[in-house]
């Protein structure tokens, strides 16, 4: 076992008498010992890889994890070790499992715009926002694992009747598509092990041993998942951080935190307290914010990484302001202490505010890298066209048949592919085969027969064609053809259809140059596109200033950190003011600031544009909360020897909340 492990984590990593939970501060060592964990189980105990898994929140830790249990296990074969997110996990045991709950193994996954589509077509004529409502509504049932029957039994009033029956439709129209959604992923596999004991055991069998990091973000359903899949014998490590937990909006819940020791009674419990990220500053005003929460475990936390360098807050102008500060400071920073680039992050609470800094940025010519952000090639526009070419290139792909053939709508509906899905299923037929067969037009009117008929045989010609003719000929054919860019327009508020388009037209640019380069059709070229899928999107050897949201930040670590925005309004949100709320818009200031190793700055600015006009701004209450020992203010009101007045507002609005707090 490697030298840089303290007590009580080696004590968590040898630790195999049952349950097992670690409950320690940010940067105490959590994912560490979970790494360690895996090398130790396949080293020393001689358990194989294929009978572990790991359990990461997001894809890029899993990437993470999966780099250093490999640098630990040099020489060792790590074959069949699976480290993923629960949602892999779930697609994993889904397509082996497939048969037993009546899916094909090649079943599509739909992300939220597709679920959004189809439930924007079982309500009807509603707004968008109803139409989101709904859409959370039958995700909470899910994450809940309430099924639609019992949904519609239990509806207390009309409204939730009518949501309960859209929720039926819509996982009866979901079968039908044989397709599945992200809530799915999780649902549908506690639903197998449940009903099939027999499969159940055998998952139970295959793994032996399960780690969980950020344990206190799953849902009821992941830990429902989890419980099923470690079963009577409890083999499992989770790790977690009550003060971390971000995502609560998710339906994640620390009640699972407290619920484990009450369901595992014989739950072994490892605090680790010694911080190895953070200089003495950083974590004491990470300490003296996080007092301001309801403590749900008491938990010490220290460092002997020395004081270090004071927090410096500063006061902006506004956004444009505050976006040429940080990266003047963050250049001169770099220059003074012969950093590199990618030692920095700068931290926000929303997507949108990223832009700016993007902007300055790139004005200033600084590389940089925007996590939390999508890949281009999981657009929807871009898996919308890609499924054309799926199609194209294998006309048996029924997921790619699916969602061509309703993107863009050309009325087929709901009832008619599912008439379709059926006879295909009863003749094992792929859905597009099942087009042309006679049996099927016997069971279908001619007006629902037609437009699949029509969209087969246009998806044969444009076969033919792209077999021989290259790329760049084909493609504003087929564009044009489909319509794509009208029905943009129609469904998109203006702004968002203009950058799908221009990210289709960036797409089908890059498939018409790789045609000419590499002489290939477009038929060859789809397999491309499927390995650039399945390659690694990491970043790692790239040197560039991180930009991220505090969310997506979570279990990373930076040496210098900027969190910006750090207002009333934006962090807390304005739509996150009651008390519970407030409290995980502290957990989140938490996680920014304790991803700090060496440095922290925090800005904020007096001034918002809101539409034309400006809104003043507040500084955030959680500066405040930080205490003043540690922080440097400077800029707006607050320089020229007034360090407390940045803080005042802060203060008053830590009161407000306080008092708004102490009346409900
Ligand atoms: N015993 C140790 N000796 C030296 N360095 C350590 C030790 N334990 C952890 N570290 C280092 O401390 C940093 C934080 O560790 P890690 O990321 O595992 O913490 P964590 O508890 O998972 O943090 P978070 O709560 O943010 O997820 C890492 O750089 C890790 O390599
Ligand atoms: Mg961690």
């Amino acid at each position: 076992m490697s030298a840089h492990l303290n007590a009580p984590q080696r004590e968590a990593i040898r630790y195999l008498d049952g349950p097992l939970l670690v409950l320690a501060g940010a940067g105490s060592g959590k994912t560490r010992v979970i790494t360690h964990k895996i090398a130790y189980l396949i080293q020393e105990c001689g358990m194989k890889p294929s009978n572990i898994a790991a359990i990461t929140f997001t894809n890029k830790a899993a990437r993470e994890m999966q780099e250093r249990v490999g640098t630990l296990l040099e020489g060792t074969s790590t074959g069949g070790l699976t480290i993923c997110t629960f949602h892999a996990l779930g697609v994993r045991i889904l397509r082996e499992e497939a048969k037993v709950l009546g899916y094909k193994p090649n079943f599509s996954i739909f992300d939220s715009t597709d679920c959004y589509g189809i439930v924007s077509d079982l309500a009807g004529s509603v707004d968008k926002a109803t139409i989101r409502k709904l859409q959370n509504v039958i995700s909470n049932w899910k994450n809940a694992l309430v099924t639609p029957d019992m949904a519609v039994k239990l509806a207390q009033d009309d409204t939730e009747a009518l949501a309960a029956r859209a929720y039926r439709d819509y996982a009866a129209t979901l079968k039908a598509y044989q397709a599945v959604d992200f809530d799915d992923l999780i649902m549908l596999p506690v639903e197998l092990f449940e009903k099939h004991p027999e499969v159940r055991e055998k998952w139970q069998n295959r793994l032996r041993y399960i780690l969980v990091d950020e344990y206190q973000d799953t849902n009821a359903c992941q830990y429902k998942l989890l419980k099923l899949l470690t079963g009577p014998r409890a083999m499992f490590t989770a790790v977690g951080d009550d003060d971390q937990a971000i995502y609560g909006w998710r339906g994640a819940d620390i009640e699972n935190l407290r619920g484990l020791p009450r369901d595992y009674p014989n739950l072994k419990l490892v605090k680790l307290e010694q911080n190895y990220r953070s200089t003495v500053r950083i974590l004491k005003a990470a300490n003296a914010l996080i007092a301001n929460n309801e403590k749900l475990f008491e938990k010490k936390l220290w460092s002997d990484l020395g004081m270090g360098d004071l927090i410096s807050v500063t006061a902006c102008k506004d956004p444009e302001s505050e976006a040429e500060a940080v990266v003047m400071k963050l250049q001169a920073h770099k220059f003074e202490h012969r950093t590199t680039f990618s030692d920095y992050a700068i931290l926000y609470r929303s997507n949108h505010q990223a832009r700016i800094f993007e902007q300055y940025l790139r004005n200033q010519k600084v590389p940089y890298l925007l996590s939390g952000g999508q890949s281009f090639f999981d657009k929807a526009e871009i898996k919308d066209i890609t499924a054309y070419l799926r199609l194209l290139a294998n006309s048996d792909d029924d997921p790619a048949f699916i969602r061509a053939v309703t993107t863009p709508k050309r009325g087929v509906g709901g009832s008619t592919l599912e008439a379709l899905g059926t006879y295909a299923g009863e003749r094992h037929i792929s859905l597009f085969a099942a087009v042309f067969e006679e049996g099927f037009a016997h069971r279908v009117a001619s007006r629902q027969l037609d437009p699949l008929l029509e969209f087969c045989e246009f998806i044969n010609r444009m076969e033919w064609r792209a077999k021989k003719e290259p790329p760049g000929q084909v493609l504003p054919d087929l564009l044009a053809a489909i319509g794509y860019e009208t029905w943009l327009y129609d469904h998109e508020e203006p702004r968002a259809a203009d950058s799908k388009w221009k990210n289709v037209q960036e797409f089908t640019a890059w498939l018409t140059r790789k045609g000419e380069e590499d002489e290939k059709t477009l038929i060859d070229l789809t397999q491309t596109i499927a390995l650039i899928n399945l390659l690694d999107k990491g970043e790692s050897d790239f040197d560039g200033v991180q930009l991220s949201t505090l969310h997506a930040a979570k279990g990373l670590e930076y040496k210098h950190v900027f969190l910006v925005g750090i207002e009333e309004g934006l962090l807390p949100h304005r739509e996150s003011q009651d008390p519970v709320k407030i409290e995980e818009e502290r957990r989140l200031m938490y996680v920014g600031i304790t991803r700090a190793q060496r440095s922290l700055h925090v800005t904020h600015c007096e001034r918002r544009p809101a539409g034309k006009e400006w809104n003043p701004c507040e500084p955030s209450r959680f500066i405040a909360e930080m205490g003043k020992d540690d922080l440097r203010f400077s800029g707006g009101k607050a320089a020229g020897g007034e360090p407390d007045k940045a803080s005042s507002g802060a203060r008053l609005a830590a009161m407000k909340a306080l008092l708004s707090g102490a009346k409900s």
